[in-house]
């Protein structure tokens, strides 16, 4: 892979390379980390620290999105409406983003977040089911929310079959489609190929973002791969904090795009401390790439089932890792977070 400028080798190469625009997900997707705890002051100090270094989008809510505090998902210590009114008081420039999954979250959920604070709605759904998102993205619009659609678990569908995808997205109103690696399953270049399928299908109607996890620690390499091939929003989280083994982590895209004279708009020291002096002391244990996460990375795993996974083997005495594979091996998706349950009693059963 080599990452070029791509501002070079198009017109206009003399303005230089492209801006990204990173979002950083630390109060959504790292809330999957800190099992949904995070609290007013938590959002107050990250999002106060991430909106000093120039990030311009910061994304809050549970880590399942409007509405995912749940018995099946996990209880969350606030409000969605309390975390993202706490993040909107203590930033003076960047916006808020919030995450809605159609089914989940809904339509009265998205007017409550945007009372509070939020001005962009990202929705998501599985890579196949892109049409369950129309109405979500039409309400967003009419909020005069700017919108953003997620394609989780890209690693499903094929380049041709995302980008169709993509289309009913944009069709139904969503300004960028993101090709979300939710197993950290994806490589540079089959990221790279997803990327460039929907800006070949999408042209100006809508952006294309990606959305990493380090599973096989890719998660800065394939966005550069993305970015590279004409991604223009870029998702990480403060030290990688999120589902599985974390994100790409926003300071080492946040230096990786300097070195590569990609503007961001992001002070690199000061999303450094953002990251060691505010984020760090606030988390009892950062995510690693462990047996688990490397082997959802393997079999494609979604990775906000690896708590649940863990939690079913400590119970019923089987080893997590085994219960992924199995879950990954049966293709589970988002919202069948109940059936690594089974999967577990299965296994034990067949220890036996
Ligand atoms: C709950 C939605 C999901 O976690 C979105 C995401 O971050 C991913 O699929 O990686
Ligand atoms: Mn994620």
């Amino acid at each position: 892979m080599t990452i070029t400028h791509p501002g070079a080798a198009r017109p206009g190469a003399e303005a230089g390379p492209a801006p990204v625009r990173i979002t950083d997900t630390t109060l959504r997707d790292g809330s999957h980390a800190v099992r949904h705890r995070f609290t007013e002051d938590d959002v107050r100090a990250v999002a106060g620290a991430l909106d000093r270094a120039g990030v311009q989008v910061i994304e809050v809510t549970h880590g399942d999105g409007l509405a995912g505090s749940s018995f099946n998902y996990g209880f969350g210590a606030r409000s969605d409406a309390q975390l993202v009114a706490a993040a909107a008081d203590a930033v003076a420039r960047a916006r808020i983003a919030v995450l809605l999954l159609p089914g989940l979250g809904t339509v009265e959920n998205l007017r409550e977040a945007h009372d509070a604070g939020a001005t962009i709605a990202r929705v998501a759904t599985h890579s196949t089911e892109a049409d369950i998102s129309a109405q979500h993205f039409g309400a967003a619009r009419e909020l005069g929310m700017e919108t953003v659609g997620f394609l989780m678990l890209s690693h499903r569908n094929s380049p041709e079959g995302l980008a169709d995808q993509a289309r009913i997205m944009a069709d139904a109103g969503c300004q960028c489609v993101y090709v979300v690696d939710s197993a950290g399953a994806l490589m540079p270049g089959t990221a790279a190929d997803r990327v460039a399928a929907l800006v070949a299908e999408l042209g100006d109607d809508a952006q294309v973002g990606f959305h990493g996890h380090q599973n096989l620690s890719l998660g800065v390499a394939n966005s550069l791969a993305a970015y590279d091939a004409g991604a223009r929003q870029i998702d990480g989280t403060l030290c990688a904090l999120g589902a599985g083994p974390g994100n790409s982590p926003t300071e080492i895209l946040s230096a990786a795009f300097e070195k590569l004279d990609v503007p961001t708009g992001i002070d690199v020291d000061a999303i450094l401390a953002a990251a060691e002096d505010v984020l760090r002391p606030l988390v009892p244990r950062l995510p690693v790439a462990d047996r688990s996460s490397i082997v959802q990375g393997r079999f494609g795993v979604y990775n906000s089932f690896l708590l649940h996974a863990e939690r079913a083997a400590a119970r019923y005495g089987v080893p997590a890792h085994d219960i992924l594979r199995e879950v990954g091996e049966r293709g589970y998706v988002g919202g069948q977070e109940d059936m690594i349950i089974d999967v577990a009693l299965e296994l034990a059963a067949g220890a036996r």
